[in-house]
């Protein structure tokens, strides 16, 4: 029987000796191996973890002892010695394994929500609870990894950790080097010294933190020695742990772009991603674009917090190396020292996911827009990205963005829209612009039968019964709710306003000649693009009724994007039942049950008004 079948808890490795500790580590890497190059995930971050995850298990005793893991996305070994072996055939699955640590799934799991720099100030709450009760007798631990230490919260934290009164508390730097690519900065190259042992004095040192290491990450007795040593100390203690991402698998040790950061499902003979190719994906037609845009202006320059990759920057950082600025994950420093940069005549492109620019919102709002700074922002990622789990749904950014004066929206629903939109963006002077889509391929491009006001429009049949407004990577679905609705026999316009933000003039006119307006987007309902033209409308007196369709106010779980999205009953069947029975009732009918049931038939749907709600809590 395999070593690791028989770990149950963290309490199977107690008596186990370093022999065996050392085995059950080999057997651990085999098992992620075989697993996530199957599933896809986080497998570098968590082939660098396996010795000091087994050593914490053994030195504390979680879940009495408070053991925290900075982002998350390198709990798998924690996952493992804490019994959910058995999850991980659907990791990331709906209705399976998390990705991240899930209070649902264990007690050993506190913290779940994957955005980096977090931990430290969890801990540093933690730590000061225990003071508080009088609680003496468990221990708080934070794992955090060297490109995490590079965001601003973690430093808010070791300000506070450091200068109080000693209060117990372990932190361990997950020192790999990289964020995904290599960690940059002043802090990298304090730990380049540590590691050397040419540093006089540790900086954690001076912030009053006792300095432990540096510890070589994959010795199991010398991390056990290590951590045994910072438990028995009163104050707070960093263990600096020295690590290889991606160890023990030859190709993502050899991945030179990001040790296997986040990888697709793989051969894991040959290392070749299993091929689903469908085309460009948004973030490589923006790379491209913004390449070509740099070529032609030297003014430009693009600007990313740690995810040069990901965000679609390498092309430009091959041909203008100088011209990427990769912050570490700092998003807040990034959009400010944008404000800066565009002070001193550059123009920035900042590229993040969107869901990392909730962090940045005052810097946005503060620092660019009551500057009337030309940004630009790239928000990758937005709508539902599914695998990641709630916390890396791009959802929020149009409720959020909405909001601040100024600021020019708009979301390409292909890659020719994504083209164009780019370069409308860049060439605006007169203050910040936003363009956002979503994660994987663009498809092919929708075509404009005629534009109107400055709008596309994509489709026309029959009377001006049902306007569809289509915001951004939607437009398929809109067009596909077009069809439905056009079978049912109602005329049907579809128009794509590319600039969501501020509402189109011409959109208002558009709606007042239909006798419904129907807006789909992949961002909250709430707060979303379609309840900023509702409010339009009413204050242009336009009485067409709108019905809005979007994510509900809920914290999505894990799953396949198809999968979410049709949970949240963004799909073509929910919303043109929907449509038509709003149609129907325009026309008088009743809502009755045999109605909606015909209804069902025709339009192959769920009953709508079940997947609509906007309720707190998870799908
Ligand atoms: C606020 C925020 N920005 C960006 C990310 C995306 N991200 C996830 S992991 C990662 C790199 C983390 O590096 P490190 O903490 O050293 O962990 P490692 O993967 O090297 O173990 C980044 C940039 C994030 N999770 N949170
Ligand atoms: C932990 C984290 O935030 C990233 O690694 C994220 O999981 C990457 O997501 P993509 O795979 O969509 O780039
Ligand atoms: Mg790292």
């Amino acid at each position: 029987m395999a070593l690791l079948d028989t770990i149950e808890g963290p309490a199977s490795l107690r008596g186990l000796s370093d022999e065996r500790l050392r085995e059950l580590a080999g057997e651990i890497r085999e098992f992620l191996i075989d697993r996530v190059t199957a599933s896809g995930g986080h497998l570098g971050p968590n082939l660098g973890v396996v010795e000091l995850t087994i050593a914490l298990h053994t030195v504390f005793d979680s879940p009495k002892d408070r053991l925290l893991w900075d982002t998350g996305h390198q709990s798998y070994v924690h996952k493992l010695i804490t019994g959910r072996r058995a999850g991980f055939d659907r990791l990331r699955k709906a209705g399976g394994l998390s990705g991240y640590p899930s209070r649902a799934e264990s007690e050993h799991d506190l913290v779940e929500n994957s955005h980096a720099s977090t931990a430290l100030s969890y801990a540093d709450g933690l730590a000061r609870a225990d003071a508080l009760t009088g609680t003496t007798d468990r221990a708080v631990v934070a794992v955090i990894g060297d490109g995490a230490m590079t965001g601003g919260m973690a430093w808010e934290a070791l300000n506070n950790i450091g200068g109080g009164p000693d209060r117990p508390l372990v932190i361990v730097l997950n020192d790999n080097e990289r964020s995904y690519d290599p960690t940059l900065g002043g802090f990298a190259d304090h730990c380049a010294r540590l590691r050397g042992g040419d540093a006089d004095l540790s900086v954690f040192e001076q912030l009053g933190l006792t300095y432990l290491g540096p510890v070589d990450g994959h010795d199991i007795p010398a991390l056990r020695e290590a951590l045994t040593r910072a438990r028995r100390t009163t104050g707070p203690v960093i263990v600096h742990a020295v690590t290889e991402k991606g160890r023990g698998f030859a190709p993502t040790e050899e991945n030179d772009l990001d040790r296997g950061h986040a990888i697709r499902p793989m051969d894991r003979r040959t290392g070749r991603a299993l091929s689903t190719s469908s085309g460009p994906s948004f973030s490589a037609v923006f790379g491209e674009c913004v390449t070509r845009i740099a070529a032609e202006r030297p003014d430009v320059v693009a600007v990313t917090a740690a995810m040069t990759e990901p965000t679609g920057l390498l092309p430009l950082r091959e041909r203008f190396p100088e011209r990427v600025i990769d912050v570490g994950i700092a998003e807040q420093h990034a959009v400010t020292m944008a404000a800066g940069l565009s002070m001193g005549g550059v123009h920035p492109v900042v590229a993040i996911y969107s869901t990392f620019v909730n962090r940045a919102l005052d810097q946005l709002l503060m620092d660019v827009a009551l500057h009337r700074r030309a940004v630009t922002f790239v928000l990758d990622r937005s709508g539902v990205t599914g695998d990641d789990g709630p916390s890396h749904n791009g959802m929020w950014d149009m409720s959020v963005l909405q909001v601040v004066p100024g600021l020019r929206i708009c979301a390409p629903r292909d890659g020719a829209r994504l083209a164009e939109l780019l370069d409308e963006a860049v060439s605006w002077e007169e203050g910040p612009t936003l363009v956002r889509f979503p994660k994987g391929a663009t498809g092919p491009d929708i075509p404009t039968e005629t534009v109107f006001a400055g709008m596309d429009v994509l489709y026309r049949q029959g009377a001006l019964d049902v306007l569809v407004v289509s915001i951004g990577a939607l437009a398929r679905v809109a067009l596909g709710v077009a069809d439905r609705l056009t079978d049912l026999g109602h005329g049907v316009t579809v128009v794509d306003p590319r600039w969501v933000s501020p509402v189109a003039p011409g959109l208002c006119d558009m709606a007042r000649r239909h006798r419904l307006v129907v807006t789909v987007e992949d961002n909250s309902r709430v707060g979303g693009v379609g309840s900023t033209i509702a409010q339009a409308l009413r204050d242009a007196d336009v009485t067409t009724p709108l019905r809005e369709f979007g994510i509900p106010r809920r914290f999505l779980d894990h799953g396949g994007r198809a999968d979410v999205l049709s949970l949240c009953g963004l799909t073509i069947e929910d919303i043109s039942m929907a449509a038509a029975e709003d149609m129907a009732v325009l026309d008088g009918r009743e809502r009755d049950p045999e109605f909606a049931a015909g209804l069902r038939g025709l339009t192959g749907g769920a009953s709508a008004s079940t997947v609509r709600s906007d309720t707190e809590g998870k799908v």
